[in-house]
């Protein structure tokens, strides 16, 4: 099945640069660099994988993403994910990046912007995969910042397709950043948002009537909230959903708890993603071998899943 699964085209909605961040990448750049990592080796660093939710995954994450530092680095990350994309048949990857990460450590815009346009447009050249950008907004920074991130961006306006909503969710609604939201939208970019993975069903109401997002990354707590699935069913909005890092981060204890093929059979339009691959154990096809081994998904139901991310791309 695992073959079967890795040969079916597929297109990946959700997925952060910076999470695709391997160890042993992280180490060479370390090198690269000079920096002295908190861990011995890339075994123990792995060892540091467990966590009991998505903030203890944030801490490491961010503290992870200091290695980036160069044009180079960027490129080396971006170019590594589409390689496995190659790998494993995902034809069109719409990624995002947080500019926030690095540019509040000192690293120009530019920097982070360059090296990943760079190898994108590597990737639809030379491994023919397609791509979207999305610039994705702090959300435990204030609308202030995620204001003055989207003015710097806006010269480099063509890099990007979207803008998106990811960070620690709880604490921090979509309703926040309506106004940036606004005014990227009237610019001419869409919109998505990370919402429902630790946060309320009315997390997701925001994100699409104060976002007006096109798109809900993770939203599996909206089987909480019957009205808000049927306005996800008969909309056909679709859902960014990420298996592996849902249980991970323990947002279902097991796999075999996992809401996607229920939703799935609802009608909902829901998508199968990696998220943070190097944190959480998979990329794409694992995420989808992982709902068949747990979950008994058939070859129908990944078919199913897999032209529904074909379905929910921005860019075609
Ligand atoms: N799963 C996730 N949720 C929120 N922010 C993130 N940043 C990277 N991965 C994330
Ligand atoms: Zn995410």
């Amino acid at each position: 099945m695992y073959d079967w699964l890795n040969a079916l085209p597929k297109a990946e909605l959700h997925l952060h640069l910076e999470g695709t961040l391997e160890p042993e990448l992280m180490f060479m750049l370390a090198e690269r660099h000079g920096v002295r990592l908190p861990f011995a080796d890339v075994e123990a660093l792995r060892q540091a994988y467990s966590f009991n939710n998505l903030q203890e995954f944030l801490d490491l994450y961010y503290q992870g993403a200091d290695v980036l530092r160069t044009e180079q680095d960027f490129y080396d990350l971006t170019w590594a994910y589409l390689l496995k994309c190659k790998e494993q048949n995902v034809v069109h990857t719409e990624p995002f990046f947080d500019p926030q990460t690095h540019t509040d450590r000192g690293i120009p815009f530019e920097v982070v912007l360059n090296g990943i346009t760079q190898a994108l447009k590597d990737g639809e050249q030379k491994l023919g995969i397609k791509s979207g950008l999305i610039l994705s907004f702090l959300r435990h920074l204030s609308e202030e910042e995620a204001f003055k991130t989207f003015e710097q961006a806006l010269p480099f306006r063509d890099a990007f397709v979207a803008v998106g909503l990811d960070s620690s969710e709880v604490g921090h609604p979509p309703s926040k950043f309506k106004r940036v939201f606004d005014r990227a939208r009237s610019e001419g970019f869409a919109a998505v948002a990370h919402a429902g993975e630790e946060g309320p069903p009315s997390y997701i109401w925001e994100a699409l009537d104060l976002l007006n997002v096109v798109r809900i990354d993770h939203g599996v707590r909206a089987v909480e909230d019957e009205r808000l699935m049927h306005r996800l069913i008969d909309q056909q909005i679709p859902l960014t959903v990420c298996p592996l890092s849902n249980t991970k981060l323990r947002v279902f204890d097991d796999m075999s708890q996992h809401n996607i093929l229920t939703l799935l059979e609802r009608g909902v339009k829901v998508t199968v993603n990696s998220d943070d691959p190097a944190y959480f154990g998979g990329y794409v096809t694992e995420n989808f071998a992982a709902l068949h081994e747990s979950l008994g998904m058939t070859e129908a139901q990944a078919k199913r899943l897999a032209q529904n991310s074909l379905d929910a791309r921005l860019v075609i």
